[in-house]
């Protein structure tokens, strides 16, 4: 069985077993000045809204336009204000020991398999060689390596992408132990050598040899990666039959394509960890449901060839685990509640692939059933790589990543969520792992887009949070946070803005007036000013 590593509550610090110490902490952030502010500025909003409402009647003409205007933007603040206390209003921190981990267990080999997934799309638009970069950093994780799958995906089925990670794999028997021997930080080499210099006084000659040897190994690698990149073909020498299956590739139209490229075939302590190159049958015709479609198949391809308990997502260009789930697979589990498994019901879910129901049927039944070949393996997840084997099954609907939205990991929280599971926001110090940001104004704003309208698809599409909230587990401010529709925000945020403009040129107001009527504030206005004058007259006369 594999070992707990949930945090128990028990007060505010959540403490799993007390002589061992907690490999997770639950700590409560103190966020009462912030709530009281939060709630001030709340009321305040209410009042001017109560304010505005009781004197709409007042206005006449423009003026009822421009404050009917003004009363609907100030609302819908109040609303967005409320959806943005909900989620300051509780918050918690977690912190993780993972070096208190292995005392609770009696040996590493306890440590559960994890299969983990890097994504990549079109190998001109991301380099490469920042591919290889996360790669070389998660086959460099403190994990004992028998115990890791990296599997590849790559969207473009670019020979660029396969033979910069073929040249890696080479690099990777170099860097792996010199990361653990020196206890390198950040694992992604591009990242440290531009942040170590071998000038440092404090370094032995020992480890400056082997430094130096790393960084030309480096410099060398990503020299012929690049090179490659730039005349858009692989060196001749490494043209042999292993990219034989690339030269009959057409752009969105080829069969799938799955290489191992490093291999632990007696999943040994001592070896590397696997690392499978994907790239899954395309056909023009046929509808590939971008990220979350390759998130399908990496967990079909998985499934059938490590069957890892814990599976954890990356881009390209993230060295960050962003969200860890157990393996759906999984969850059918607990949601079936069962173990008689139903076989025909298990087709229709799942597809029609022996290997993969035999899979599935282990977790079932919680045995291991691994007893194909690693030859055969590499077959049958060509098959279930396929972009036919979906149809008819329940992938994309209720099993897996769901394709109604292009921010594939939005709804899939959602479901999850949706479905009874939790999740935890964890940002260990120093950080885990580092990532790349757009840096481009288009690219951002491209970015934003894609989000603001994955948001939108989510919220009213038949995933609403609002139906689960009411239909299903998810709680209400867990509703709420999907609510925050930030993307709708510009439209009061805009017409709020153009008011006063409005205002000045049409001789309106959509503000209050201080003290009613212009007599009486014109004569504030006059005792201010005589005052000002008196004391500066004042201020003259003693100096
Ligand atoms: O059809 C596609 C499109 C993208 N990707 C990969 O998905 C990842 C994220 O795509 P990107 O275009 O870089 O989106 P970002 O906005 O940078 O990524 C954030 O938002 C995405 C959802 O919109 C999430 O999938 C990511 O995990 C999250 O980091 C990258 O590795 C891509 O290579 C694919 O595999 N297939
Ligand atoms: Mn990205």
């Amino acid at each position: 069985m594999a070992p707990n590593f949930s945090y128990q509550s028990s007060g505010n610090i959540h403490r799993a077993e007390e002589e061992d110490g907690a490999v997770q902490e639950r700590i409560k952030v103190n966020t009462t000045y912030l709530n009281a502010f939060s709630l001030f500025l709340f009321v305040l909003l209410l009042s001017f809204i109560f304010y505005r409402f009781s004197t709409l009647s007042v206005h006449k003409g423009l003026n009822h336009v421009i404050w009917t205007l003004a009363l609907a933007c100030e609302t819908c603040f109040a609303c967005l204000w409320i959806l943005s206390m909900n989620i300051r209003w509780r918050m918690v921190e977690y912190r993780t020991y993972p070096n208190r981990l292995l005392k609770r267990l009696k040996s590493e080999s306890e440590l559960p398999a994890v299969d983990m997934f890097v994504t990549t799309a079109d190998a001109l638009k991301e380099p490469p060689i920042l591919t290889v970069n996360t790669v070389l950093s998660l086959l460099a994780v403190d994990y004992p390596l028998n115990k890791l799958a990296c599997y590849v995906s790559d969207e473009g089925a670019s020979p660029l992408t396969f033979y910069a990670l073929t040249e890696a794999a080479e690099y990777v028997r170099l860097w792996v132990p010199f990361c653990k021997k020196h206890g390198v930080g950040v694992r992604a080499p591009f990242i440290y050598f531009s942040e170590t210099s071998h000038n440092c006084d404090s370094f032995t000659s020992e480890f400056l040899t082997e430094w130096k040897k790393m960084k030309s190994e480096y410099d060398e690698l990503s020299r012929r990666i690049n090179e490659a990149v730039t005349s858009k073909s692989v060196p001749y020498p490494n043209m042999n039959e292993e990219f034989a299956a690339f030269s009959r590739i057409e752009g969105g139209d080829h069969p799938s394509i799955i290489k191992v490229i490093v291999e632990n075939r007696e999943r040994s302590s001592g070896g590397l960890a696997h690392v499978i190159y994907v790239s899954r049958e395309k056909r023009p015709k046929h509808p590939h449901h971008y990220k979350a479609g390759a998130m399908n198949v990496l967990t079909r391809v998985s499934a059938v060839m490590t069957n890892a308990p814990i599976i954890m997502n990356v881009d390209c260009d993230i060295f960050k685990p962003l969200t860890t789930y157990e393996e759906l697979n999984n969850s059918q589990k607990y949601k079936h509640g069962s173990n008689e498994a139903n076989m025909e019901e298990l087709i229709n879910r799942f597809g029609y692939c022996e290997e993969l129901l035999r899979s599935i049927l282990g977790i079932h039944l919680d045995k291991a059933g691994d007893t194909l070949s690693f030859e055969r393996k590499v077959e049958v997840a060509h098959i279930v790589a396929g972009c036919k084997y979906e149809n008819n099954t329940y992938w994309g609907h209720q099993v897996g990543w769901v394709y109604v939205s292009c921010t594939e990991d939005l709804i899939l929280s959602l479901k999850l969520f949706a479905a009874g599971w939790r999740s935890v926001y964890c940002t260990p110090k120093p950080p885990a792992f580092l990532g790349c940001a757009p840096c481009s104004g288009p690219e951002t704003l491209l970015q934003q887009r894609r989000w603001a309208a994955g948001l939108l698809e989510v919220v009213v599409g038949r995933h609403s949070p609002l139906l689960s909230a009411i239909t299903k587990m998810l709680k209400i401010r867990q509703c709420l946070a999907f609510l925050n529709l930030w993307a709708l925000r510009p439209i009061p945020e805009i017409c709020y803005s153009i008011l006063p403009a409005i205002s000045l040129l049409t001789n309106a107001h959509f503000l209050p007036k201080w003290l009613g009527n212009r007599r009486s504030q014109s004569n504030v206005t006059m005792k201010f000013l005589e005052d000002i004058t008196y004391y500066a007259k004042r201020f003259r006369d003693n100096i």
